[in-house]
């Protein structure tokens, strides 16, 4: 990369960090993008993000996008980096701006927007970096994309690649508040919220009957899905899934046992819901569930567990009965210190919709569907 085209060139690698926190750092970073503001990770050159970047002015040759946009733009191929969204940086024959970026980053431009290129793909010195902004702009909710040392890019905001760790770590969740929430399967259920101080997702779990039975609990990790657990989407199985994990709780405190349904604020597998309908877009022309996401630069499963057994952790729960059929989640909970000592099965009826997506779960990600 030449010094010139480096704007704050004598900062590189050495920009001041704030007072704050490595979290709260983390954070700063996550609002940032959500923003269309930079980040300069320590070490790397400042990156601009091209979805939602507020910089009229902005230009640059550099763009770092993710392995599978890069391959969909026939820029790498999937020897070079087996996960779709790993880190792949490029340079345009000329200094893009954001307008012109855009059709890199996001796929649904792909017919309509005849691309700014030729482009190459260039050695990344700063993969690590590289790595933990994409996840930023995952966490950010926004398209996995980014102007590389823009100029006229904006006052960045610091951090250093390992702050994101500290943001993630579930230690930091506490419970910040418990109501009786009578629902519809039960008039006795109780709520409890949860939230850490930097990561804004405020997860909570349903309890249906008493925790000092005694009893190992039936446990439901419920990811979020705002499509199918309010407007009742026929394209998955999560509003079916949820309603009868209520009733198995109901039944089960009904017997002298307890449930909860821990429900997680990683919608979308994790990639958010503006992503999730992005990756529906892509579905209707034909690519399943993984590839979708996938098309758009992000993990096929981007969803944190650990928190899951953290709240367990705080809900006083070591050993549970596990409502799934993702062997991934009973790997992930006993990963982190829960005990499972069952998996109780949680299949509905498909319906003409979501049949081959459950396929694709099935076939694909390894679900225990029949
Ligand atoms: N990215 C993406 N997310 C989806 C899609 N369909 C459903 N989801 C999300 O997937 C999550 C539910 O995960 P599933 O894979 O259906 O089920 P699971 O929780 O892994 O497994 P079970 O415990 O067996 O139900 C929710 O966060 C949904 O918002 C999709 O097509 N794309
Ligand atoms: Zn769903």
């Amino acid at each position: 990369m030449g010094k010139a085209e480096r704007p704050c060139a004598d900062h590189y690698g050495v920009r001041a960090l704030s007072g704050a926190s490595p979290s709260r750092r983390a954070a700063q970073a996550v609002d940032a993008l959500r923003h269309g503001w930079p980040i300069a990770i320590a070490g790397a050159p400042v990156l601009l993000p091209i979805e939602t970047g507020l910089a009229p002015q902005a230009k640059a040759a550099r763009l770092l996008i993710s392995t599978a946009r890069a391959e969909t733009l026939r820029l790498t191929n999937q020897r070079e980096a087996a996960r779709g969204s790993d880190p792949v940086l490029i340079r345009a024959g000329e200094p893009l701006d954001l307008a012109a970026a855009l059709p890199v980053a996001d796929p649904s431009l792909d017919l309509q927007t005849p691309l700014k290129g030729p482009f190459l793909a260039e050695a990344l010195p700063w993969r690590q970096e590289a790595e933990v902004a994409l996840e930023l702009a995952r966490i950010a909710g926004i398209l996995p994309a980014f102007m590389v040392a823009p100029e006229h890019g904006g006052e960045p905001v610091a951090l250093e690649a390992g702050d994101l760790a500290e943001f993630a770590d579930p230690e930091a969740l506490t419970i910040a508040t418990r109501a009786r929430l009578p629902i519809h399967a039960s008039e006795h259920a109780r709520i409890i919220a949860f939230r850490s101080a930097d990561d804004l997702r405020e997860h909570v779990a349903l309890v249906l009957g008493e925790q000092d039975s005694g009893k190992v609990p039936l446990v439901r990790l419920h990811s979020e899905c705002l499509t199918g657990d309010v407007f009742s989407s026929l394209k998955c199985d999560c509003g079916p899934q949820l309603d009868a994990a209520l009733v198995a709780m109901a039944d089960e405190a009904a017997q002298g046992g307890w449930g909860a349904v821990l429900y997680l604020r990683q919608e979308g597998r994790g990639i958010g819901i503006i992503n999730k309908l992005r990756a529906y877009h892509l579905q209707d022309d034909g690519h399943d569930t993984l590839e979708a996401n996938r098309r758009l630069g992000l993990p096929e499963e981007a969803r944190d567990f650990p928190v899951a057994a953290r709240m367990l952790e705080l809900m006083g729960v070591s050993a549970v009965r596990l409502m799934t059929n993702n062997p991934e989640k009973v790997a992930a909970l006993e990963a982190a210190g829960v005990t499972v000592t069952e998996r109780v099965p949680h299949q509905l009826p498909a319906n003409p919709h979501n049949a081959h997506y459950l396929d694709t779960k099935r076939d694909k990600a390894g679900h225990l569907l029949r």
